[in-house]
């Protein structure tokens, strides 16, 4: 998979040359590329914002600069690609999302900041073609795109094969068998007088895995009463709805 980002602030994509993500990208397994949206200005100032029609606060990014950045850096053609632009007024990005972009040869994204990108870009590279997701990835306001591409290229590249060492662990995220996950630990068996459910050390691994799954749906049901409503109805059996 080849990822860009089109950004003014590309040092806020660094972090996607670190850890987990930069030895992906060096072991060849996806490529990141980030471009500096003033490459496409011509004016001294590269200015790349203007002052929104109609009025408003704040300002709106220009489209002349974003239409020359994105007829170089995702050229309609044979090579299918999908434009993701991150937005407070977008669909929400959710693991399904993730798997769905996962499969993809190509992602571009747009970052926007300001008050956002003048709507004719986005329909412009729909007009040519291109798959557009304006999508949030959550219900609060950040000042720009960009941490929102941070988190939505993590999620896709951990999904892809080879990235994270234990390939079961993407298999068996959160939201896989639709609920949150339970409590996890570690050695020492206690700690702060704190000690390790009994279950988990012993060897019944039908048991563990009833503990599991009971912690699970206390979680669910308590944090994210949403999840479980959207389950299938055959999804809990009657050992689950007596938790
Ligand atoms: N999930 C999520 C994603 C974002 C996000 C993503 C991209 C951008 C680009 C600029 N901004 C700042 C921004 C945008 C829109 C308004 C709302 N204004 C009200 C009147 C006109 C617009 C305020 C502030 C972003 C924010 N935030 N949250």
């Amino acid at each position: 998979m080849r990822i860009d980002v089109v950004t003014i602030f590309p040092a806020y994509l660094d972090p996607l040359r670190e850890a987990l993500l930069g030895r992906a990208v060096e072991r060849g397994l996806l490529e990141i590329a980030v471009h500096d949206l003033r490459r496409w200005t011509h004016d001294v100032h590269q200015a790349v914002d203007d002052a929104p029609y109609g009025g408003g606060p704040g300002m709106v990014m220009r489209p002349q600069v974003w239409g020359e950045a994105l007829d170089e850096v995702l050229p309609a053609g044979p090579q299918p690609a999908r434009l993701v632009v991150p937005t407070p007024a977008g669909r929400p990005f959710t693991q399904t999302t993730a798997r769905a972009w996962a499969d993809e040869q190509r992602l571009v994204f747009a970052c926007g900041r300001y008050e956002g990108i003048d709507e004719r870009v986005l329909l412009d590279a729909r007009a040519r073609g291109i798959e557009v997701d304006e999508v949030s990835i959550g219900d609060y306001v950040l000042v720009g795109g960009e941490v929102a591409v941070l988190v939505m290229v993590e999620a896709v590249a951990r999904l892809l094969p080879g990235v994270l060492g234990n390939p079961r662990s993407a298999a068996e995220d959160s939201f896989s068998d639709g609920l949150l996950e339970g409590p996890s630990y570690t050695r020492p068996e206690t700690w702060r007088e704190l000690a390790v459910p009994d279950v988990l050390r012993g060897g019944n691994h039908a048991a563990i895995a009833r503990w599991r799954r009971d912690r699970a749906l206390e979680r669910t049901r308590d944090r994210r009463p949403d999840l479980l409503d959207a389950l299938p109805p055959d999804a809990l059996d009657a050992a689950d709805r007596a938790v």
